[in-house]
This record gives C-alpha cells, structure tokens and sequence, in this order.
C-alpha cells in the first residue's frame, strides 16, 4: 500500500515551507515532484490542486510522489476568501473520453522537437469542459441558512485563527529558495535518483527555475523530464502581453521591472521537456508555450528534446482531467 503524509515542515521560517509525500513500497521507486502555481501569492492554490493528477498517475506508475508548498506573496485584495467553493469536477471528467493517444515510443528518444499534435484533437464537447469555477457542491436540500452565511463570508470576517497565519510576505527569490530547499530536503531523505519535476502555471516558471539553478552548480540532481503545464516561462513577455491586469501580481512576486530575471531557458540541460498547454485556459495563451518552446530549440543540450501538447480545460481545471494523467503517463512511464 501507498502511504501519503501531508505537511511535512522542511523549513522553519513559515508554515508554508511544506510538502505532501506519496510514498510507494516499490523497491528503487523514482519521484513525481509536483509544484502548484497560483501567481506566487494565491492563497487557495497550494500543494493540494496537485492531489488529482497525482492519485491518477499513481494509479498508473507505482512511483512515490511529493506536492510542495512555498511562501507566497502578498494578496493585495480580499477577493479570495478561505471558503473554498471550488467544483472538483473530478468525477465528470474522470468519464471524458480520450481519444489522441497518439505518441510512439519512439518519438520520446528522437531529437525532432515539431509539436506532436494535431489540430482534430482540439475537438471535444463542451459539456466536457468545466464551465464555472464556482459550483457549489452542497446539494440544495442540505443548504440551510448556517452554510449560505458560510459561503457568503470575506476575508474580513473569517474567524481569527486564521489571523493567526503568519502573514504571505515572499518576494523573489523565496520561492525558488523554498523549492530548492523542498528538493534538497526530498533528496537528503529519500534520494532523488530518478525524477519528474512537473510545474503548474507559476509553479512551471519555478520548475525551469529549480533546473536552471541545479545547472548553475546547486548540488542536487537533474529531473529526468521537466513538464510544464498552462505555464510562465517569461515574465516580461508575460506582462507585454497582457498588461496591467498581470503586472500587478507579477511586481508583488518580483517588485520592479529591472529585477525581472530573463526568460527562462533551460540552457544546456539534456533531458526531455514537455510543455502542455490547454485552448480551453482563460488566463494563458500559447504564447508563453510557443515562445519557451522556440527558446528550448536554441538552448537544449545534447540528447535533450522539447514536445508541445495539448492538454484539455480552463487553467485550474486541466489539472483534474484524466486527459493530462494519461498524456503524462506516456512521457514518464519507464522513467520513475
Ligand atoms: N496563474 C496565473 C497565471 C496568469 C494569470 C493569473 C494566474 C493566477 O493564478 C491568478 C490567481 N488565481 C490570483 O488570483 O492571483
């Protein structure tokens, strides 16, 4: 039997500096590393939104698994409550169908790095696709008044043990530091011989930012594949594109322009990278995709290849379809 404990403290500066392990009773079992996004400071995007990709692909790979908080920024505004009204939409696409399981073997050990999908696969019902983010999950006839003021609360209201969190106060480079010392503390324990590391959103931007630091010099070990999902590989062109609406979480993460790092690039590294990227993401176009694919054309070592897919549902939602389970299975089985 698989064994998980979640909130395992690797740091001690902040309840956040924190990871949930899976551990599998495999002999010689490699690792699924998981780091969540969120903007750098989305209080309701932790190790967590990582659960339901992680139990699907231990379902298929028999490896262990961690999911890593960090600290985060600052959260300007009350908009997000700590009710979390969030639909799963677990079961619902658990039933979709998948229909494009269309990469070879072969395909993973070849150099050629042309995006390995087609546009037919674009094609799915929307009733597939979760529309709001926002469905309430408590059955109409158990709502009673108590629950409707639960989920009506702000953040002003919220009882005071949760004034009691230290307050989200990260600014670059804590949060790379954190996941540098997530990894090392994952590494010190258990050995981090063979692993996935997979970023979400922000947490994609960290992943490339972990590999970039180990093939500076950091003494840990290279990932085996590096998977971006819906991710940020370039802050700048990040903020070009979409303006204001994205600076703002972007200063709160990496204060003033001149102290944006560069686009991530990877340079050197020789492993595989696939980058997924959903039509369905309201909040990311291609383009940080495209552009980081183009980069890592340039910028691979020897051996090392990039794969472009595409993945199914809005920004949030991809992570919960049995879709990108059985895609990412194809890339790491074998390899953890
Ligand atoms: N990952 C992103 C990528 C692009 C734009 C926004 C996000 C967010 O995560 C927003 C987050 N929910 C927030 O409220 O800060």
């Amino acid at each position: 039997m698989a064994t998980v404990e979640k909130d395992i403290r690797y740091g001690k500066a902040h309840p956040l500096q924190s990871l949930d392990v899976h551990r599998s009773p495999r002999d010689g079992a490699g690792w699924i590393i998981f780091i969540h996004g969120g903007a750098w400071r989305d209080p309701k995007i932790t190790s967590d939104v990582g659960e339901p990709l992680l139990s699907r692909l231990l379902l298929d790979l028999s490896c262990n698994a961690a999911s890593l908080n960090y600290r985060l920024s600052p959260y300007p505004n009350s908009e997000s409550t700590s009710v979390d009204l969030e639909s799963t939409s677990f079961n619902a696409e658990l039933a979709a169908s998948d229909s494009d399981a269309s990469f070879s073997d072969s395909e993973l050990a070849s150099s050629d790095s042309e995006a390995a999908f087609s546009d037919s696969e674009a094609a799915y019902s929307d009733s597939e696709i979760p529309t709001s983010k926002h469905k309430l999950l408590i059955p109409d006839s158990e709502l009673t008044s108590s629950t409707l003021r639960f989920a009506t609360l702000d953040l002003k209201s919220v009882p005071s043990h949760t004034e009691a969190l230290p307050p989200n106060t990260a600014r670059h480079p804590d949060h790379i530091n954190d996941v540098l010392s997530a990894l090392e503390y994952l590494h010190k324990k258990y050995t981090l011989s063979n692993y996935v590391i997979i970023g979400h959103s922000a947490g994609a931007t960290l992943a490339c930012q972990a590999v970039e630091a180990i093939l500076a010099g950091r003494n840990l070990p290279l990932p085996k594949v590096i998977m971006g999902l819906e991710g940020i590989y370039d802050i700048g062109g990040l903020v070009k594109e979409y303006g204001d609406d994205y600076r703002g979480f972007v200063e709160g993460a990496f204060g003033q322009e001149e102290e944006w790092p560069p686009a991530l690039d990877v340079k050197g590294y020789k492993g595989l990278v696939v980058l997924a990227q959903s039509d369905q993401d309201e909040l990311l176009s291609w383009r940080q995709t495209e552009d980081m694919k183009e980069r890592l054309q340039e910028t691979l070592g020897t051996g090392g290849a990039v794969r472009v897919v595409k993945a199914k549902g809005k920004h949030d939602e991809m992570l919960k379809t049995q879709h990108l389970a059985d895609l990412m299975v194809r890339y790491i089985r074998g390899v953890v």
